[in-house]
């Protein structure tokens, strides 16, 4: 399900500064270590890619960038803000945050009852976007045909572009996008890189979590691997 926020102030870092700064982040999932010493810095206007086997951790990495994860142990600054802290603080640092970051996980965040276009309408209207451009976002990622048709319809690469749609029409900072070409037809798997360039264009920056290195590659900057809870840079060719 769609996580649901109030239309809030979009945040942005500090001019010229980073998109996100991890210094030793350290994150656990039902009280396993999964992240151990984090340090990553996503610079404006950066793509990069995130690799690692299954289970490594890649997934727990963007929720911790998400603010949907508080880390247990160093810090994790979003566009400014400690999306880690406590108290009133964190709560309202995340909520200013929120709106100018984008998640794109496994599962589609679209419910399942409405039609495509009412779920597109709906998180304009939750993140202050004008909810004309639901419509624009839709045809963009060529599903103008199916606005009428409910989420629990559609097949699967369906709603992989629908969740792609969400991308579009929320303008994020900050992409982060996981297994970002899972289940996309050869049509479609451009649209990964629309939107890369999109939030490249207003200096933002993206995280990319995929398997396949040789997609990945063209699209990114530089790429790590999630070794033992950490980052280590790794070589993929960016032509
Ligand atoms: N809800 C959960 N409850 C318990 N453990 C979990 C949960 N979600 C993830 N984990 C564990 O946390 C670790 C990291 O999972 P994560 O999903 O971040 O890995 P990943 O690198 O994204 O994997 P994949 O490539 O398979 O998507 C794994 O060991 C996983 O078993």
């Amino acid at each position: 399900m769609p996580e649901l926020c109030a239309p809030t102030g979009r945040a942005s870092g500090p001019e010229g500064g980073p998109v996100a700064t991890l210094e030793s982040v350290h994150a656990t999932i039902a009280g396993t270590p999964v992240l151990r010493g984090v340090d990553l810095r996503l610079h404006a206007g950066e793509v990069v890619g995130l690799l690692g086997p299954n289970g490594s951790g890649k997934s727990t990495l963007l929720k911790v960038l998400a603010g949907m994860l508080r880390p247990v142990g160093g810090t994790c600054r979003v566009l400014g803000v400690d999306v880690g802290a406590d108290g009133a603080t964190g709560r309202a640092g995340r909520a200013r945050v929120r709106t100018s970051i984008t998640l794109i996980g496994h599962q589609p965040a679209l419910y399942p009852q409405l039609e495509l276009g009412e779920n597109l309408r709906l998180v304009a209207r939750l993140t202050g976007r004008d909810e004309a451009h639901a419509e624009s976002a839709l045809e963009a990622v060529g599903l103008a045909a199916a606005r009428h048709r409910r989420a629990d319809r559609c097949s699967h690469g369906m709603l992989r572009r629908a969740d792609l749609a969400r991308a579009l029409l929320t303008e994020p900072q900050l992409l982060l996008l996981d297994e970002a070409h899972a289940g996309l037809d050869r049509d479609s798997v451009h649209l990964v890189q629309v939107l890369t360039d999109q939030v490249r264009a207003r200096s933002g920056a993206c995280v990319l979590v995929s398997h396949e290195r040789d997609q990945l590659g063209p699209l990114v900057d530089r790429a790590v691997e999630l070794v033992d809870g950490a980052p280590v840079p790794v070589a993929v060719v960016t032509t």
